[in-house]
Order: C-alpha cells, then structure tokens, then sequence
C-alpha cells in the first residue's frame, strides 16, 4: 500500500479544489493520502475521505480563492516542508505538490525558482525536472534560468544528466530500449555549423559517448522543430529539450490536460500537475483535474 503526501500549493490557486476533485471523486486503489494544508481544508477531506485521507493542518486562515496573500504563500512553503519530512521520516513514499505562485513566494523569503529545487535541497540528489503526457514525454536539460544562461549551462555534466535522465525515465515507464530525441540548440540544430556550432562542437560528441553507455537508441541533435512531431507520431519514446520553454511550449499545448511534472533523480518521487495556480479561475468551479488527477495517479503507481 502506498501513502502519498500531497500539498495544498497555493490556498488561493487551483490546487485545493482540484486535489479535493480527485480524492473525493476519483478511485487510487489501495493507496491513502496525508494532505498538508488549512486546517477547514485538511478537516473537510478528512472527513469525507473515506477513511483513505489524513489531514495535517498547518494554518488557521480561510483562504479566498483567486485572491493570494503572503501568508497563503507562507502555508504552500510549510506544506512542501511538511510534505517533504514526511518521506524523510518514512511515513510517506512520494508527494503530489499542489502548484504555487514562485514570485509570491520569494517576496516572504523562498530562496529557491521552484519546487524542484526545494526538493533537491531537502532530499538530495540530481534532479531533472521531467514531463509525463498522453502523447509526450519530455526532459529538461536546464529549466529556471534565463534564456541567455542557457548556452554556458549546457556543459557535459548537465547535457550528459539529462540524457541519462531519459533512458531511465523510459525504462521505468516501461520502454526496454527507450528512443530518444535530443532537441538541438541552434536552429536546425545548428544546420551543419551555418546557424550555430554547439552541437557540433560539443552536443554530438557528448551524444557518440552516450551511445556507448545507455540502453537506448540516440540520435545526434535534431531539430527542436520537428523533434516532437516526430514523437507524436511515434518515431522516439522521450524527447530531451535544452532549455524550459523549448519543452513546455509544445508538451503544455499537446498534453496540458494530461500532463505530469516530474522531479526525477531524488531520494523520494515528487510530481505535480503541469499547470499553475491559476488564480484567475480559482473558486469559480470551471478547472479542469485531469492534470491534477495523472499526477496523484502516476505518484500511486511509479517506483
Ligand atoms: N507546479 C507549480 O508549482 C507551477 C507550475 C506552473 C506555473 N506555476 C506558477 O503559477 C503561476 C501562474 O502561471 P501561469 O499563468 O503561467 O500558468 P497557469 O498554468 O496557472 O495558467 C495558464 C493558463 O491555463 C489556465 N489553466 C491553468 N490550470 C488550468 C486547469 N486546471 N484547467 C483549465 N485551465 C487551466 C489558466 O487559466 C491560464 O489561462 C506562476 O506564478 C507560475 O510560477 C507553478
Ligand atoms: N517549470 C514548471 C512548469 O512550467 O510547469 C513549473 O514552473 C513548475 O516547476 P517546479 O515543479 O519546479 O515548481
């Protein structure tokens, strides 16, 4: 039996109405749940949860949905810790993080860009920040850092990682011998050198290396244009993109509704759904929970 922690992410975003959808409305099995939010959210799932869910309340505020407070933000920070200690302490195998609102949490005193980093801090390990959908899976190589970073972030160790991330990530999703595309950088991927020289230069070799190395059929770069038209018609298992939005442009607008966030590489597993907080519909009932629902989904069933 699986025990799944899950967090609230924002009081005033998604997170809440759509993780009380799921567990009051969806079947998980055997698993049971600890949810990690306001004390009249924890008490209402817990008391229709069936005997299945745990609530642990770490704020007394009634939050308002759509409208964000600093101290929301403050309870999305202590449920992640919670949520985290939780797995630590072995009462827990993995958490499902409700979304939150990264700019309100560094205004009161969040020092990471996300919540993959959190839970590479606490954990421990190398994470790669990974997207399960419908119809793509995907891995970043590098994701919150400005664009212009990107280049001089991509060195061996980084690039290498998330290759390495992918295999694995196919081989637990049941591919033996996973194909994977790797986007180049440059348009083109680099078009022979004409339109940059990165993959010539360093990604390609790095990709001969890995050939060597990985159970799994790797190609040089190739176009980040087509690279996911290609696996959409089943040409490659995972896609590896070199920077954030390369990736979540067209996995958000293929998959948004079935798509998992995926922190790979940790002591414990951690997903989310690959939507935000969503203020601007928050409360109004018109969300939707598939995301929310592959999440606590894959968090029962993946090892
Ligand atoms: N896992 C996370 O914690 C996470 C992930 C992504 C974004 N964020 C944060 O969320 C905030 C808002 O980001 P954003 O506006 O770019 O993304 P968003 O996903 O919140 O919203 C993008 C669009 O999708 C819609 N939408 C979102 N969830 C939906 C759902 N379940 N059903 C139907 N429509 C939905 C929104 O109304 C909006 O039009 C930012 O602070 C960002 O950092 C957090
Ligand atoms: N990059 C993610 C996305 O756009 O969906 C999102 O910001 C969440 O990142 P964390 O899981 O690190 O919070």
């Amino acid at each position: 039996m699986r025990r799944i922690a899950i967090t609230c992410g924002d009081p005033s975003g998604l997170g809440p109405e759509l993780i009380e959808a799921c567990l009051l409305e969806e079947s998980y099995g055997e698993a049971e749940f600890v949810v990690f939010g306001s004390r009249s959210w924890c008490e209402k799932l817990e008391s229709k949860g069936e005997g299945r869910v745990r609530g642990v309340a770490l704020s007394d505020i009634d939050f308002a949905p759509g409208k964000p407070t600093p101290d929301g933000a403050r309870l999305a920070i202590a449920a992640m810790e919670a949520a985290a200690k939780s797995c630590l302490d072995g009462e827990c195998d993995a958490v499902v993080t409700g979304p939150i609102s990264k700019a309100l949490c560094v205004e009161v005193g969040y020092p990471f860009p996300g919540q993959t980093e959190f839970f590479a801090d606490r954990w421990g390990g190398e994470p790669t920040m990974a997207f399960v959908g419908e119809h793509l899976k995907l891995c970043l190589a590098t994701w919150h850092i400005p664009l212009g970073a990107v280049p001089a972030a991509l060195d061996e160790r980084t690039f290498k990682h998330s290759v390495r991330s992918a295999a694995h990530l196919g081989q637990r999703l049941g591919y033996g011998r996973p194909r994977i595309l790797v986007c180049g950088l440059n348009p083109h991927a680099g078009e022979g050198g004409l339109l940059g020289t990165e993959e010539i230069d360093r990604l390609n070799p790095w990709l001969r290396e890995l050939r060597g190395e990985l159970e799994a059929t790797i190609e040089d770069c190739v176009p980040g244009d087509t690279a996911f038209g290609r696996a959409m018609k089943g040409q490659a298992d995972v896609v590896v993109a070199l920077y954030h939005d390369q990736g979540l442009a067209p996995f958000k607008a293929v998959d948004f509704d079935s798509g998992v966030n995926v922190t790979l590489g940790l002591k414990h597993l951690r997903v989310s759904p690959d939507h935000g907080t969503g203020f601007e519909i928050a409360g109004k009932g018109i969300a939707s929970k598939g995301s929310a629902h592959h999440a606590i989904q894959l968090a029962c069933r993946m090892k």
